[in-house]
């Protein structure tokens, strides 16, 4: 059994519960926690702000960066929040950091829609959401991680992540 300090990136839609699980989920492991958001460009901000959404080259740079604070702490263990929307992105950081784990916080629109829109002051306009529908790929059966349903109270969402990474 791999006893290493966990390192995950937990990843979905926005709306999804990825800042307050991840954080949530940093804790009960005892690891440090980021939020790619954090790690966004300015001009992303402004762009997503302004109702437009990222393109791959806009991304670029932010999944590069995300990728180093992973390999950063590769040895004590830590939980990224990030959309890691598609498989592509989700392989630039698998690059820099390959025992990264992915915990998708998967649901439907409806809800997860609902979740955004009640969510105050956010740089995210709801608008954005069906771009990241879009674009969103599930995991692969090849890759390393676990879909976890959003529809259920975030303690149970944690629990469901912490068994999968024990477990790994
Ligand atoms: N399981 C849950 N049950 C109810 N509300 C939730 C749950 N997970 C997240 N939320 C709420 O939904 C909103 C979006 O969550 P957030 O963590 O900001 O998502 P993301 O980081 O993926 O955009 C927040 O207001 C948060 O408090
Ligand atoms: O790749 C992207 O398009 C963005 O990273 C996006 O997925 C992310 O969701 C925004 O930064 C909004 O932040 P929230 O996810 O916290 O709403």
């Amino acid at each position: 059994m791999n006893r290493s300090a966990p390192l995950v990136v937990v990843m979905g839609v926005s709306g999804s519960g990825k800042s307050t699980v991840g954080a949530a989920l940093a804790q009960r492991l005892g690891v440090p926690f980021a939020d790619a958001d954090d790690l966004h460009p300015a001009a992303n901000i402004a762009k997503m702000t302004a109702g437009h959404a990222l393109d791959d080259t806009d991304r670029g740079p932010w999944l590069e960066a995300i990728g180093t604070w992973l390999a950063d702490h590769d040895g004590r263990g830590g939980v990224m929040s990030c959309s890691a929307l598609k498989r592509s992105y989700r392989s630039v950081l698998h690059r820099h950091a390959p025992r990264t784990e992915f915990i998708h916080l998967a649901g439907s629109r409806e809800v997860i829609a609902r979740r955004q829109a009640s969510r105050p002051g956010h740089f995210m306009p709801a608008s954005l959401l069906d771009s990241q529908f879009a674009i969103l790929e599930p995991l692969a059966p090849e890759e390393h991680g676990v879909e976890v349903d959003v529809d259920q109270s975030v303690d149970a969402m944690v629990d469901e992540a912490a068994a999968y990474v024990a477990g790994r």
